[in-house]
């Protein structure tokens, strides 16, 4: 049997499939490569199309024996989600119904499915926990929520059974250097701060010192790449041994701010790293820090890579070995 992976070339995607593979689960990857990177992954059935193509996931399900999907696929920036909202409801709420329409149609009942603490929105009490209120700032947050519940309802009418998994800030790169972060234009922080290390920009804006955090920059909860990989993992087991759905925050349960994730950098770096203070981002939440425990409990989930320097070193062995990320996106420059 074989898992099916809708974004599978992204950035958590790839680390995911190459987790997978070293578990020596078979993996069959649908990805349109929008931000994805065909060279991310390696020894997989590879569809390259989208979501939104029903002759595309008639063949995929057709032509390998699927029992389960991790469903990555979306659009996924904060900032453009307010300036764009309609393509955030068509690329994530209308590609996840065709998407779950063609799994009913097929009779695959298990998925584990790519949701965010931006569902959150400014949370009421911290750490955040899975049972707190979901009031989404950004038309992002609220695109991954809307899917929540379509899943919900989902399993009442047809049985299907899905984990949501709630992820913070997804930080870090695979240890051995195989794959990493390589997104364009880069918008998360930690990537922006090591370009700076680079030389390829000269400063990263720190978007707003007027929050009330110590600092007065926003915190948020940074959890290694390879630790959300496990997680779908275990997921997808407890699908299948317990078929019982389920919503799982996955973060550290440290919060760093802005400052502090930049003055790490310059630990990892060794450089000196030039910062300066600019206005608000539209939909930014102050703070995002996780409970965890739940999927601790229930998914018996390990994080093995906490710290916060650990995690940018396994980012910066990344990019300062791949400074332009990967190959394939020259082809044809
Ligand atoms: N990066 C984070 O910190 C973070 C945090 C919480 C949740 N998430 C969620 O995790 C998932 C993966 O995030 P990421 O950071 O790896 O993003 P990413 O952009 O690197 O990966 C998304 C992948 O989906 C593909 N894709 C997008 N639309 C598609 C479509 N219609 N059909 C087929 N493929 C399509 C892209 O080409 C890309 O390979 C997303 O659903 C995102 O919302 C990310
Ligand atoms: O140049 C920059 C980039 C970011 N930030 C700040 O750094 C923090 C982290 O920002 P970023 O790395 O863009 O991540 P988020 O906007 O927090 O969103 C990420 O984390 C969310 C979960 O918390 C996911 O849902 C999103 O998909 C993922 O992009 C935020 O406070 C930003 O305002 C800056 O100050 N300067």
């Amino acid at each position: 049997m074989a898992i099916l992976v809708t974004g599978g070339a992204g950035y958590i995607g790839s680390h995911t499939v190459l987790y997978l593979q070293e578990k020596g689960e078979n993996v069959v990857v649908l990805d349109n490569l929008k931000t994805g990177h065909q060279d991310a992954i390696q020894n997989v059935t590879f569809y390259k199309g989208s979501l939104h193509d029903n002759t595309l996931l008639d063949r995929i399900f057709q032509e390998n024996e699927i029992d389960s999907v991790i469903h990555f696929a979306a659009s996924s920036l904060v900032g453009e989600s307010v300036e764009n909202p309609l393509l955030y409801y068509r690329n994530n709420v209308v590609g996840t119904y065709h998407l779950i329409s063609k799994m009913v149609e097929y009779g695959i009942k298990n998925i584990v499915f790519s949701s965010t603490a931006a569902t959150y929105g400014n949370p009421e009490q911290l750490p955040i926990l899975e049972s707190n209120p979901t009031n989404p700032t950004n038309p992002y947050g609220e695109t991954k929520l809307a899917i929540e519940k379509m899943l919900r309802w989902c399993d009442d009418a047809y049985g299907l059974k899905s984990i949501c998994l709630r992820y913070f800030n997804a930080a870090g790169a695979d240890p051995s250097g195989r794959i990493g972060e390589d997104h364009e234009p880069e918008t998360h922080l930690i990537p922006i701060v090591l370009q700076v290390a680079l030389g390829h920009r000269q400063t990263v804006s720190i978007f707003g010192n007027d929050y009330p955090t110590d600092d007065g920059t926003c915190i948020r909860d940074y959890i290694h790449v390879l630790d959300l990989a496990q997680a779908h993992y275990l997921a997808l087991k407890r699908l299948k041994s317990k078929k019982e759905s389920g919503i799982y925050n996955l973060g550290n349960g440290k919060g760093f701010s802005v400052k502090e994730v930049i003055e790490t950098c310059r630990k990892v770096t060794g450089k000196e790293l030039s910062s300066k203070v600019g206005p608000r981002r539209e939909g930014d939440p102050a703070i995002l820090i996780a409970s965890s425990k739940k999927a601790k409990e229930e998914l018996d989930w390990e994080p093995m890579y906490l710290d916060l320097e650990n995690i940018v070193s396994h980012a910066w062995e990344w990019h300062s070995t791949h400074p332009v990320g990967y190959e394939d996106k020259r082809v044809g420059e």
